[in-house]
């Protein structure tokens, strides 16, 4: 968006915050345009090896439903790509809109889809723990999922039914043996850029691992995701909708392709 946006535009309905960081150089999400890609022959597909016995619980935070994993061992992981040694997956949450007609945070081309997944993972070479690694530069790396309206992604089925027992904020459930590597598309290539936490504290912390390909879920998958609610068990029932943040400026950074 251009800067002549009056302020009251950045004020958050979810955070009712400020959502501008101040000097923020590295903001997410951002418009990813193809033709401004630069291809680095040199980014070999990111691998990941993700054990569905790590999957620990599901939980409302009230932004998100993320899904929670043991990153005490080096179990599931990411490496490759942009990346110079393996980092933990800690939790995957997603963002989506209160229809089928935006939701993602990101957009290619200014194309807009209805859902994004992150796959949120800490550089645990060089940090003891999660909570320091956001503070840190090259402290995360979160790689980025479209998703799509077409058929049932079955494997997905199982984290929808469990949904209606976070419907509340704060709520959480067990929830174990998941493969999280069901939710990344066949095609490996990726984008990849210098950016920050979309939600607080929105700290410039992530390497954006962007997939090229969405996944498809079906209709009635992401209806169940809007039927979860931002606000605790006894407040004013408002539906988890619209979780996603505005698009930031690119400012002087450059989004590298693992394609041509
Ligand atoms: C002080 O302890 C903590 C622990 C965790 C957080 C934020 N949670 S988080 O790091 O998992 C993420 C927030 C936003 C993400 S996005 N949409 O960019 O992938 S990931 C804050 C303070
Ligand atoms: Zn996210």
């Amino acid at each position: 968006g251009c800067n002549l946006q009056d302020n009251r535009a950045n004020l958050h309905p979810l955070w009712k915050g400020e959502i501008d960081v101040p000097g923020g150089s590295r903001q997410s999400p951002i418009n990813i345009r193809i033709r401004d890609s630069v291809f680095h022959p040199q980014l070999a597909p990111v691998h990941t090896q993700y054990d569905p016995n790590t999957c620990l619980h599901i939980w409302n935070n009230g932004y998100s439903f993320f899904v929670e994993f043991d990153d005490s061992t080096d179990k599931s992981i990411v490496s490759g790509g942009p990346l110079e040694n393996p980092f933990r997956l800690k939790q995957f949450h997603f963002h989506w809109g209160r229809n089928n007609d935006w939701g993602s945070e990101h957009t290619v081309d200014s194309r807009v889809f209805p859902a994004e997944l992150h796959l949120v993972h800490w550089n645990c070479s060089k940090y003891r723990t999660f909570e320091e690694a956001i503070m840190e530069p090259n402290g995360l790396a979160v790689i980025g999922v479209f998703l799509k309206i077409g058929k049932q992604h079955e494997k997905l089925q199982k984290l929808v039914d469990i949904l209606p027992s976070v419907r509340y904020k704060d709520a959480l459930t067990e929830f174990n043996y998941f493969d999280a590597s069901c939710l990344l598309p066949s095609c490996v290539d990726y984008w990849t850029y210098s950016g920050s936490l979309t939600t607080p504290p929105l700290t410039e912390s992530v390497t954006w691992i962007i997939m090229k390909k969405p996944i498809e879920v079906d209709h009635s998958q992401l209806a169940v995701f809007r039927s979860l609610l931002f606000t605790a068990v006894g407040e004013e029932e408002k539906y988890m909708v619209d979780n996603f943040r505005p698009l930031q400026p690119i400012m002087n950074r450059t989004v590298h392709s693992s394609f041509e």
